[in-house]
């Protein structure tokens, strides 16, 4: 696998002190998604699934998984009204006891095309001790030399803010090489698109709301019956970046529904399976392999550190 390279300031330890200085220090907390619930479920693949990929995944029988539903960033206290992205993370549990991990957010893009960009914006989201706010003056500096980050700060600003985990779509944003049973390899990124449609708020009915109510209209919904989500692929074309997933590829490619992903337990309160989870999105099937996309293979190692920081109390 390629690796950072050895003289890169973007290390495990270096990325997630930078999450720590832009959230704060929250011990015992996940630095990304800190604000979250665990929930439980199952995978149903379908043919076009099995076509593109030999993954276990897809061959339609009952997949568990695990859950983590989560709001961006390492504030475990962030308003569920924050204009940023909600996470989906997931474990498929597959026959002969592999598992496929992966965490998901609600933006087509990331918001850094490389490792080392995503350092230098978490440093410059660097929370001031005395104001407790970042230095709007670094941010803007930050902006203006890496325009890259626009494109998620507008799909933002432009999409309105979820009434439901289960009311918006989620990406996988990175590109992975799909190989079918006869070896076939296409390469592809994923969505999950909740089968009862987007419901996205805008400022004026985003008021009527408190800063937490994301958890609780989970578990009323899953209470009234499974929460579904299709999983569709997006299949590259000609002159997609298979490694920057700041760019988001052109919408109309060629794309294949590949499974059904059922929500259909919420656990009542904190903890639950996916607390003890670390959703590295290297953790991949046979039939699925990492793209060579520098922010994918950075993520392992950083989910690692962030994972060994809060499970010992740090
Ligand atoms: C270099 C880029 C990135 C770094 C360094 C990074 C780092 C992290 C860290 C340290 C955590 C906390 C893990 C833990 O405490 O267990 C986290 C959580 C998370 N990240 Fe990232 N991340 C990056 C890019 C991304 C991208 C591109 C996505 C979406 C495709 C993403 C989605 C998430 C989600 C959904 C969570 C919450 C997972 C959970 O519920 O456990 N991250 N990230």
């Amino acid at each position: 696998q390629p690796q950072a390279p050895a003289d890169s300031p973007a290390t495990p330890q270096a990325l997630v002190d930078g999450f720590e200085g832009a959230f704060g220090k929250h011990p015992g907390q996940r630095r990304g998604g800190a604000k979250g619930l665990c929930a439980e479920g199952h995978f149903l693949g379908a043919a076009a699934g099995q076509a593109l990929s030999s993954a276990t995944a897809f061959s339609g029988k009952r997949i568990p998984v695990v859950a983590r539903f989560s709001v961006s960033g390492g504030n475990p206290k962030v308003s569920d009204k924050a204009r940023n992205a909600r996470g989906l993370a997931l474990q498929f549990s597959l026959p002969g006891g592999e598992r496929w991990l992966m965490a998901n957010i609600s933006a087509p893009m990331h918001s850094a095309s490389t490792p080392e960009a995503m350092l230098a914006g978490l440093e410059a989201r660097r929370l001031d001790p005395v104001t407790k706010k970042p230095d709007p003056a670094r941010v803007k500096a930050f902006n203006e030399a890496h325009p890259e980050g626009k494109a998620q700060a507008d799909w933002f600003a432009q999409h309105g803010v979820p009434a439901s985990y289960a009311a918006v779509n989620y990406w996988g944003v990175h590109a992975f090489r799909f190989t079918d049973a006869q070896g076939r390899a296409r390469y592809a990124k994923w969505v999950f698109e909740p089968a009862a449609g987007q419901e996205l708020l805008d400022d004026e009915q985003l008021k009527a709301l408190p800063d937490d109510f994301l958890a609780e209209e989970l578990r009323r919904r899953v209470a009234a019956g499974p929460v579904e989500y299709r999983m569709r692929l997006q299949l590259a074309g000609p002159g997609d970046s298979l490694v920057n997933p700041a760019v988001p590829w052109p919408q109309g490619r060629e794309s294949a529904t590949v499974g059904r992903l059922l929500i259909t337990r919420v656990e009542p309160g904190p903890g639950g399976a996916c607390e003890g989870l670390v959703f590295d999105p290297l953790v991949l099937p046979r039939g699925i392999e990492a793209s060579d996309d520098p922010v994918l293979r950075a993520r392992s190692a950083a989910y690692a550190e962030a994972a060994a920081r809060r499970l010992s109390g740090r």
